[in-house]
C-alpha cells in the first residue's frame, strides 16, 4: 500500500502529516514506528492524522501519534503545523481554525506574517489531571529516582509536563534525567521533562525530553509548560521568549483561568510517497 505524506517541522520538532479528510488511512502503532524510522521510513518526531470533525462545531479532528507509536494529547508545535497544513491543502479557507484533539478543542490562527498563533487551552494543576501521584499541589514538588532528586513543577497542557528549573540549560543532563523522569512510576502515563534555564523576565531557555520521543529539537506544549511554571514560581512575566535548539516562540499567559497563546512558525518541507511493509497491516 503507498501512502502520501507531507514532512512539516516546528521548530524543527518534525512531523509525517497525513490527509485522512481526503483520503482514509490512519495507521496502527507498527506503521506509526516504520514511518517515523529515521533510517527505514520518513523519520519524525511524531506523526499527525487531519480527519474530519466529529461535531458542527469544530472544523476537524487532528490526532497525534509519538514516534514509539503511542497516541496522545496534543502537541503545539504540531498544531501549527496542522493549520498551516489544512490552509495548503486547500482543506479550509478559514483563517482561524477550531480542531478537536484528544484533550480538547483548541484554535489555531493564520498570523498576517505566516507565524501561527494557538490558543492552546487552560493549563492545568492539580495532581489527578497531570496525572502525578502526589498529596500536595504545591507549585515546586521534590521528585526522586536513582539517587538522583529534582524540584519539578507539574503542568497538564492537556499533556503532562514536569519543568525543572537549570542554571545551564547547554549542560543539563537531559539524555540521562530525561529518561528517569519520562519513566518515573509518580507518572502512570509518564511525562515529558522541561529543563528551563531562566535569561531574565521575559526570557527562557529550554530543552525537553519529550515522552514516546525523546529529546526534540523544540516542544510547544513543552514550552507553554515551561513558562506557566516560571510565572507560578514568581521568576517570569508574560510573554515570554522562549529559546530553543530549533528557533523561539512566544509564549503568552495572564494567569489562572486564562488560556495560554504561543506563536511560532509552521514549515512544509516536502511531500512524498512511501510504500508500507505488508507485514505491518
Ligand atoms: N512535540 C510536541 C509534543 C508531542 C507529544 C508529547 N511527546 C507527549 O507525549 O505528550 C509539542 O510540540 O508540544
Amino acid at each position: 500500500m503507498k501512502i502520501p505524506f507531507t514532512k512539516m517541522q516546528g521548530l524543527g520538532n518534525d512531523f509525517v502529516v497525513l490527509d485522512a479528510v481526503t483520503g482514509s488511512f490512519v495507521p496502527n502503532p507498527a506503521q506509526v514506528r516504520f514511518l517515523a524510522d529515521r533510517h527505514f521510513g520518513v523519520g519524525c518526531d511524531q506523526l499527525l492524522v487531519v480527519e474530519k470533525p466529529g461535531s458542527p462545531e469544530v472544523d476537524f479532528r487532528y490526532r497525534i501519534f509519538n514516534a514509539d507509536g503511542g497516541e496522545v494529547e496534543q502537541c503545539g508545535n504540531g498544531a501549527r503545523c496542522f493549520a498551516r497544513f489544512v490552509t495548503d491543502a486547500g482543506l479550509t479557507d478559514k483563517r482561524e481554525i477550531r480542531v478537536e484533539t484528544r484533550c480538547g478543542v483548541i484554535a489555531p490562527r493564520l498570523e498576517a506574517d505566516g507565524q501561527v498563533t494557538v490558543d492552546m487551552g487552560l493549563p492545568r494543576f492539580a495532581p489527578a489531571e497531570i496525572p502525578f501521584v502526589s498529596d500536595s499541589d504545591a507549585v515546586i514538588q521534590p521528585l526522586a529516582a536513582a539517587g538522583r532528586e529534582w524540584m519539578i513543577s507539574v503542568v497538564s497542557m492537556g499533556n503532562p509536563h514536569a519543568v525543572q528549573v537549570v542554571g545551564a540549560v547547554d549542560s543539563a543532563p537531559v539524555a540521562e534525567d530525561g529518561p528517569l523522569i519520562e519513566n518515573h512510576p509518580r507518572f502512570p502515563r509518564r511525562v515529558n521533562a522541561g529543563f528551563m534555564e531562566i535569561v531574565d523576565r521575559h526570557a527562557i531557555r529550554l530543552r525537553v525530553h519529550e515522552r514516546g520521543a525523546g529529546e526534540t529539537l523544540a516542544c510547544g506544549t513543552g514550552a507553554c509548560a515551561a513558562v506557566v511554571a516560571g510565572i507560578r514560581r514568581g521568576l517570569l512575566d508574560t510573554p515570554v521568549r522562549v529559546s530553543t535548539r530549533g528557533g523561539e516562540l512566544s509564549i503568552a499567559w495572564s494567569g489562572p483561568d486564562t488560556p495560554v497563546l504561543m506563536t511560532g512558525p509552521a514549515v512544509t518541507v516536502f511531500q512524498g510517497e512511501i510504500e508500507l511493509p505488508e507485514d505491518l497491516s
